[in-house]
């Protein structure tokens, strides 16, 4: 089958080609491509910060929700709206991992969250509708006065959050009582475990303690008879990126339309030459895909910070555009799809690399680091395949779309 992207064989072409109005400067407008498509906090898009409305809109989606691992959820209805069950001793940080990754809190103001005495529910309406439930670290679960299946019925994730800075053999305890009493009623839940708070600890003692951790959950599980148990770990902290990667990585099993979202990503990125891209959700910079290249921390970190670079300046240099007639475009107009904001920046650091971001819907962005031999000259191409991915998504990922 032919691909609908442009190869870069034919880039001068197509550079001469596509998109001309949003390469050529009409005098008197800014010649930066980072700011000139940019719109105030008030209009962009970017900025629309959909998680906590209750009524937000649910577009119907065609395909059956199934999480592509293969399992069906756990829910008998399978309504599709995963739900994220946040569970582990006192203190060991849930309530902070809640508050930084989906509301934004700086994580040195987690110092004063109170204990949580009841559980938290909280519904996010983002790329895809999910739930968040913050449970208090001295529950019993499974205390007959619980509606075990009510908490366990439509779970997408078990996360089990450690704290690696304290003493960890109850919480281990406890963790491995609940996989056990799970496994027969809800055998699709994905168990994962954050190894929490490790930016207090030296590298050595951190991945000593991780390996103590994942040995002495395995061990427990097989000596209980529970063989390869589906259980992941992941090394966390509310002080850097690791949260937000742990996250991506949790929700991005939760995800049916994932190898597709994956395969399209690497077609964009073999045939832009580009190095990395992350499909971000905006608001929580949760990336919910990344082509199939290996990934390092580091360049989600760049990408992230990016995002936050992008709203702060679109905030500050933003401005109103005027429509064909001459009036000032409305707000709900600027939401459709050819309005979307986008910006380039250079890397000083790494030569002539360069990041490229572009909106690809309400709630998602797409942020590439392009390769060395993928010159700024030839953004006409890019967008121009940008927006054939832009439109491959529309089909598989209806979300987000008008
Ligand atoms: N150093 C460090 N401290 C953290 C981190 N995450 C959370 N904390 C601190 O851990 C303490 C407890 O955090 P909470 O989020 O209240 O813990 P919790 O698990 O919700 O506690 P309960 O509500 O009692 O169940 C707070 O003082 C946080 O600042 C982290 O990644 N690193």
């Amino acid at each position: 089958m032919d691909s609908p992207y442009v190869h870069s064989e034919a880039r001068s072409a197509a550079s001469s080609q596509h998109s001309p109005s949003r390469h050529d400067s009409e005098p008197g407008e800014d010649p930066q491509p980072g700011s000139s498509r940019l719109k105030p906090a008030a209009k962009l898009t970017l900025m629309r910060y959909f998680q906590d409305l209750q009524d937000a809109d649910i577009p119907p989606s065609p395909v059956l929700p199934r999480f592509h691992t293969g399992r069906l959820p756990n829910s008998k209805a399978g309504d599709g709206k995963p739900r994220l069950l946040l569970m582990g001793q006192r203190r060991s940080g849930k309530s902070s991992i809640s508050s930084v990754v989906f509301h934004k809190l700086p994580p040195s103001e987690t110092l004063y969250l109170e204990t949580t005495t009841r559980i938290k529910k909280e519904s996010m309406h983002s790329f895809m509708d999910f739930q968040v439930w913050d449970f208090p670290g001295h529950l019993d679960y499974f205390d007959p006065a619980f509606d075990v299946d009510n908490i366990f019925d439509e779970i997408g994730a078990l996360i089990w959050v450690i704290d690696a800075q304290d003493e960890y053999l109850d919480a281990i305890m406890r963790l491995n009582t609940t996989i056990l009493n799970l496994q027969h009623s809800y055998p699709n839940i994905n168990v994962e475990v954050f190894v929490h708070k490790v930016d207090g600890l030296s590298e050595d003692y951190k991945s000593d303690t991780f390996r103590d951790i994942i040995q002495r959950v395995q061990d427990e599980l097989s000596d209980a008879g529970y063989e390869n148990a589906p259980v992941s770990f992941y090394q966390t902290s509310i002080y850097d990126h690791s949260i937000f990667e742990a996250f991506s990585k949790v929700i991005q099993k939760l995800i049916p339309q994932l190898p597709t979202l994956e395969s399209l990503l690497d077609s964009l990125c073999v045939n832009c030459r580009i190095e990395k891209a992350y499909l971000f959700d905006v608001l929580s910079k949760i990336y919910i895909a990344t082509d199939t290249a290996p990934t390092d921390i580091g360049s989600y970190e760049i990408c992230s910070d990016y995002i936050d670079v992008v709203v702060d300046v679109s905030e500050i240099y933003g401005w109103d555009r005027p429509a064909e007639n001459g009036q000032l475009e409305d707000a709900d107009i600027n939401e459709t799809g050819n309005n979307d904001a986008e910006s380039l920046i250079t890397m000083e650091r790494k030569g002539n690399n360069y990041l490229y971001l572009r909106e690809i819907n309400k709630y998602l962005a797409l942020i590439c680091l392009m390769g060395n031999d993928s010159p700024a000259e030839k953004k006409a191409l890019i967008d121009y395949n940008v927006g054939v991915f832009q439109e491959a998504l529309a089909q598989v990922f209806p979300r987000g779309e008008k």
